[in-house]
């Protein structure tokens, strides 16, 4: 691995071509009729569906997994003739007390869905390093094969890129087989120099995924970090040839934005990561609007809230 100091210290961001061009994505048209509902189906398979609150029981992590493992209808995906195409989120994520009770429920359901835990003393990360990562290891033991991280925002915010470096590698060491998905936190990191730093830590330190945002900060997911981090992965994926996954999480809630969000990763990376392995979109309220567009779809109406089991 290359040592962080010295390939980040150069980092510079253009602000200018960056806020340019989230303004030309968020300006895009976006697909209509069959082919939005194509696409719309594409972003459900790409959804971490989460639950991540103070109120969280095992019954509501249950109807959770139930939903995920039928985000939509079966009745409306028959008609359009998708009902045989294995339609299901990515994956659930949960807190790490839940973790057992996401793994029971869908076992019970014979399902194989992914269970991701977040952990590193979410949403903050101000907690010692030795329950941090005791947390890592006791979500995997319950069963969760993907952990998201989040970043100290202390060492960006101090520039302590090498000591952020060994944390996270501490934590990929702690995931063992577990996917780990790191968690920027952007709306902390202050300057999109330091995200483009973060991200290339990060990914230096052997994550799978990078991710925008806990859903718990003032500023979450936001086209324009999002070009800076997707501009990260690719600069890592050309000076390395490794594929690392992008995560926008927190504020995503309608249909039009997971479209959007799908033409940003299609335009900057390229189809390879239009797919669950290397997209994930983290949303606990996303599907909900995707499955009333894809009813008016089939329909013609907009159905009523009680007409959709909500997760
Ligand atoms: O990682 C997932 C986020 O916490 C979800 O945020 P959200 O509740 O704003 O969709």
């Amino acid at each position: 691995q290359s040592h962080p100091e010295h390939l980040i210290s150069k980092v510079r961001v253009n602000t200018q071509a960056v806020l340019k061009r989230a303004q030309h994505i968020q300006g895009q048209k976006i697909p209509k009729k069959q082919w939005q509902a194509a696409w719309l189906l594409k972003a459900v398979t790409c959804i971490d569906l989460t639950t991540l609150a103070g109120d969280d029981t095992p019954s509501n992590v249950h109807r959770l997994c139930m939903k995920a493992i039928q985000p939509i209808r079966y009745d409306l995906l028959k008609k359009i003739d998708m009902h045989s195409k294995g339609i299901t989120t990515a994956a659930v994520c949960v807190y790490p007390s839940r973790v057992a009770d996401a793994v029971t429920s869908l076992k019970a359901a014979n399902s194989s869905l992914p269970v991701a835990s977040v952990a590193t003393g979410f949403p903050a990360g101000q907690t010692p390093l030795k329950t941090r990562l005791e947390e890592v290891r006791m979500a995997v033991a319950d069963g969760a094969t993907e952990i998201d991280i989040v970043i100290n925002r202390t060492l960006a915010l101090t520039g302590q890129w090498e000591a952020m470096y060994d944390e996270i590698c501490s934590f990929r060491e702690a995931c063992g087989d577990a996917h780990m998905k790191t968690i920027l936190a952007i709306g902390e990191l202050g300057t999109f120099t330091n995200v483009y730093k973060a991200s290339l830590v990060a990914m230096m330190a052997g994550s799978d995924f990078i991710k925008t945002s806990t859903g718990k900060e003032a500023v979450n997911a936001t086209y324009s970090v999002a070009i800076v981090m997707v501009r990260a992965i690719r600069d890592y994926f050309l000076r390395t040839g490794h594929k690392v996954g992008f995560k926008p999480a927190g504020g995503i809630r309608t249909a039009q934005e997971s479209l959007l969000w799908l033409t940003l990763i299609k335009e900057e990376l390229g189809n390879d990561w239009l797919c669950p392995l290397l997209f994930r979109l983290g949303a606990s309220s996303l599907l909900a609007d995707i499955e009333r567009q894809i009813y008016h779809h089939v329909t013609g109406q907009y159905a009523a809230y009680h007409e959709l089991p909500m997760a």
